[in-house]
């Protein structure tokens, strides 16, 4: 579906923003569901990742099909490997099948498993022969996906001596590890993570007294708000909850990223208020994002909005996500008018005077550029907020159900004036 934003501004006092929660921290959670069924969840995400997780741990069927679910993929492809006697089949989307995971399987295989794949070598769709695994000791390649690390992390308690992993090489999305070990340590796993060791010790059944565990809301979800403020008047503010200071949430960052863009956060109880304090007066921002991957494209967007450079290090994950995000990001701003360049690993955007007093405008004419979303959720929301600076199109723009089914209806909600 196409989604034209007409040029518009955020209400005063807005209603606060309900949104759903982490996916990442409901997709874990849900993994170690599985496996301790005493385990109780509050506040699982709506997302469509989160839904095809709990589908295909509910599933009794042999052919598992997560779609763009990467956490899904990863995560049940180390579930399906320890389930003795299960045959299982597992593909996603087209793109799954070009998303890498060979080093997953690899370490996988070494400690046991019978993973092989069906069509291309290294990625999906796998076919996996449940079984017991044997071994304890697994080295793997940190520097490609985190995601594959946490998916061993996750099933290690239930392995009859626990796992003892080594991370080789540089390692990348590390907020997402120690997420996976805190959510371990809250259930009563014991680990460790010391230099490039991770240590899980196993764990049989839960403890009687194990309390239900919340899911804090989606912060990356959050960054679209704070682009929002962001490319808003000083004094706009917008609440959301339900979020604290102590987050899981390695994208969290942004509460102090976005202080230079001129956004304070406020934390309240379960809430954060995000505040348009002062004008940005950088000319250009430097942000090195291998810890927070996710938020690159909405601070290159909100640069973008405000006139100003960035140049943004660490995004060498971003080729494998949903789509390769630097070119897509590269197209999808330069189709504004933006100067961009990019490398294996970084994108640099030059300063613009496109949305200036005098440019302004011209920037309201006809229904606006069509902006392309490549299958992914995260273009269509990181290009949403240019809606307060000029008129634009959004295709495909139901995508955004990937992690956050209501985006639309919250833009909305605090002002956008969207149509068919
Ligand atoms: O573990 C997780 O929940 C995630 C880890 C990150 O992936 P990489 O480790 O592949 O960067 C992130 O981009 C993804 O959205 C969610
Ligand atoms: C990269 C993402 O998700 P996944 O890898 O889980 O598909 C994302 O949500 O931005």
């Amino acid at each position: 579906m196409l989604l034209a934003l007409h040029k518009s501004t955020i209400v005063e006092n807005p209603p606060k923003i309900v949104i759903t929660g982490s996916k990442s921290e409901s997709n874990r959670l849900l993994l170690l569901q599985a496996l301790y069924p005493e385990l109780q969840i509050l506040n699982v995400s709506n997302s469509d990742d989160s839904e095809v997780m709990q589908k295909a741990l509910k599933s009794t069927s042999n052919l598992i099909d997560i779609s763009h679910a990467g956490t899904a993929m990863r995560f049940l492809t180390a579930f399906f490997a320890t389930q003795e006697g299960r045959e299982i089949t597992i593909t996603g989307s087209d793109r799954m099948k070009e998303r890498p995971i060979q080093v997953l399987v690899e370490a996988l295989n070494a400690l046991g498993a019978d993973i092989s794949y069906l069509e291309t070598e290294g990625c999906p769709p796998l076919k996996i022969n449940g079984k017991l695994l044997s071994k304890e000791h697994v080295s793997l390649k940190a520097n490609v996906s985190s995601q594959y690390i946490s998916a061993l992390l996750l099933i290690a308690p239930k392995l009859k001596n626990g796992l003892e992993l080594t991370l080789e090489g540089e390692i990348t999305s590390v907020p997402y590890i120690n997420m996976t070990l805190d959510l371990l340590d809250q259930i009563g796993v014991k680990t460790s993570f010391e230099n490039n060791k991770i240590n899980i010790s196993p764990l049989e059944t839960l403890n009687a007294h194990q309390q239900p565990l919340t899911v804090e809301s989606d912060w990356s979800s959050a960054s679209y708000f704070y682009s929002i403020v962001a490319l808003s008047p000083v004094g706009t503010e917008i609440t959301l909850s339900s979020y604290k200071k102590d987050s899981l949430q390695g994208d969290s960052v942004l509460s102090e990223i976005y202080t230079d863009f001129g956004v304070e956060t406020k934390f309240g109880e379960n809430a954060i208020t995000l505040l348009k304090k002062a004008e940005c007066q950088l000319k250009t921002i430097t942000c090195e994002l291998k810890n927070a991957p996710d938020i690159a494209q909405t601070i290159a967007v909100t640069s973008f909005g405000l006139g100003i450079g960035c140049f943004l290090t660490g995004l060498h994950t971003l080729k494998i996500k949903e789509t390769d995000r630097l070119v897509a990001l590269k197209t999808e701003l330069e189709k504004l008018g933006a100067q961009v360049s990019i490398t294996e690993n970084s994108l640099s955007l030059e300063p613009n005077q496109l949305f200036s007093s005098e440019a302004k405008a011209q920037s309201n004419k006809g229904l606006g550029e069509v902006i392309a979303t490549y299958h992914d959720h995260r273009m269509a929301m990181a290009f949403a907020p240019l809606g307060l600076k000029t008129n634009l199109q959004i295709e495909d723009a139901m995508v955004v159900s990937k992690s956050y089914p209501t985006f639309w209806d919250d833009l909305k909600t605090v002002g956008f004036k969207i149509t068919k």
